[in-house]
C-alpha cells in the first residue's frame, strides 16, 4: 500500500469528524482544504475564529462549508480542552493538534476527568512511504515515550499492530531493532527484543509476528539478512520497525524524511481516539497523510 491508497481508503469509510485544537495554522488549514476536496472527513475547528476564517479564505474554502464547524476558543489551552472534550464526548472521532504546543494538548489528552486515557500507554506510530521500499513501513515510537520499559514496549508494539491491522495488514511482521542481531546482555535493547519475541511465541503478544533483535539492515533487506545467515519470518520483510528509545526513533524518522525523501503520516495511538500530533515543520502533505492514517485507525 502507498500513502495515496491510504488516503483513498480513508475517503471510502463512513465519514469521520476531526476536532482540531487551535486550527489557526497555515499548514493545518491547507491540509483541511485538501481533505475537504477529497471528502476525507468533516472538521470542527476550535480556536481564533477570525484567524481561522481568514486562513480558510486564503485557501479558497468557504467558512460555511457543510463539513466545517468553527468554534471560537480563547487561547491554545482552551482550544485544546474543547477539542479533547469534543472527542471524549463522542462529537468527534479524531483529535488533531493545530497551533498549540505539544505539551499543552498532551496535558489535555491525559486529563483524568475528560481526557482520552484508556489505561494503556499512548504511543507514536508513523507510516512511511520510502522510495525503493515496496510497502508502507511503520516506525514506533519516535516521538512520545522516551525510554520505555519492557511492559511499555509491549503496549507500544500492540498499538502499532492495531494500526497496521486497521490498514489491512492482517499479521504484521514486527522487527524490534537493536545495534546487533544477537542478544548481548550489555545492550538492553537486544534483551528486550528477545523477550518481546518470546512473549509473541508464547501468545502474550498476539496478532503479529515478532522476531528480534534485528539490526536495521537485516530488518529491511533480505540480502543483508541472508549475508548474516539469519533465518527469520521477519528479517528482510518487516512491516513495523520497533525502536528501543525515542532518540533512535527520532533519528530514523528524520533520516527517512531528509535523506531518503520518504513521505510520512503519523498518529498517537492507544488513546480513546487517534491523535494527529504532527509538528510545525511538517508539510501540509504529511498532515493530510496523518489525517488519513487517523481516519483509517478509528475503532
Ligand atoms: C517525530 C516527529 C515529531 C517530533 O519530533 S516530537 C519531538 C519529540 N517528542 C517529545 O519531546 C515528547 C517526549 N515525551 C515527553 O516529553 C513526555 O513523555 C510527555 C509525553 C510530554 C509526557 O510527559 P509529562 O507531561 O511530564 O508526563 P508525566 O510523565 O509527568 O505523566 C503525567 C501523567 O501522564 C501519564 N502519561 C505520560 N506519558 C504517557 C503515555 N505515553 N501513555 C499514557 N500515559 C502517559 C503518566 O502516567 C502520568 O499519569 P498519572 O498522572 O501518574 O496518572
Amino acid at each position: 500500500m502507498k500513502l495515496e491508497e491510504l488516503i483513498t481508503k480513508a475517503t471510502q469509510l463512513t465519514s469521520k469528524v476531526v476536532a482540531i485544537a487551535a486550527a489557526e495554522d497555515e499548514e493545518v488549514i491547507e491540509a483541511v482544504s485538501h481533505a475537504l476536496d477529497k471528502q476525507l472527513a468533516s472538521f470542527i475547528l476550535f480556536g481564533h475564529e477570525e484567524k481561522i476564517i481568514a486562513l480558510l479564505k486564503e485557501h479558497n474554502v468557504d467558512a460555511s462549508h457543510p463539513a466545517l464547524k468553527i468554534v471560537a476558543a480563547d487561547g491554545a489551552k482552551k482550544a485544546s480542552e474543547l477539542a479533547v472534550k469534543a472527542v471524549s464526548g463522542g462529537e468527534a472521532d479524531v483529535l488533531m493538534k493545530g497551533n498549540v504546543p505539544t505539551a499543552t494538548i498532551l496535558k489535555e489528552v491525559l486529563n483524568k476527568e475528560y481526557g482520552l486515557r484508556t489505561g494503556n500507554v499512548l504511543s507514536h506510530v508513523a507510516a512511511f512511504e520510502v522510495p525503493g521500499y515496496e510497502q508502507l513501513i511503520f516506525v514506533t515510537d519516535a516521538a512520545m515515550n522516551v525510554a520505555p520499559d519492557l511492559q511499555q514496549k509491549v503496549q507500544i508494539v500492540q498499538n502499532s499492530v492495531q494500526v497496521a491491522r486497521a490498514l489491512g495488514i492482517e499479521l504484521p511482521k514486527v522487527a524490534p531493532l537493536a545495534a546487533v542481531e544477537v542478544v548481548n546482555p550489555a545492550m538492553q535493547a537486544t534483551v528486550d527484543a528477545a523477550l518481546l519475541t518470546q512473549m509473541n511465541n508464547r501468545g502474550q503478544i498476539k496478532d503479529c509476528i515478532i522476531d528480534g533483535p534485528l539490526a536495521l539492515d537485516n530488518a529491511v533487506s533480505a540480502l543483508a539478512a541472508e549475508h548474516k545467515g539469519i533465518q527469520s519470518d521477519v528479517a528482510g520483510q518487516a512491516d513495523i520497525l520497533f525502536v528501543p528509545t525515542i532518540e533512535a526513533g527520532n533519528v530514523l524518522y528524520k533520516s527517512l524524511i531528509y535523506f531518503a525523501n520518504a513521505k510520512v503520516g503519523a498518529i498517537i495511538a492507544g488513546a480513546k481516539a487517534p491523535i494527529v500530533l504532527t509538528s510545525r515543520a511538517d508539510s501540509a502533505e504529511s498532515k493530510l497523510n496523518s489525517l488519513a492514517l487517523a481516519v483509517c485507525s478509528v475503532k
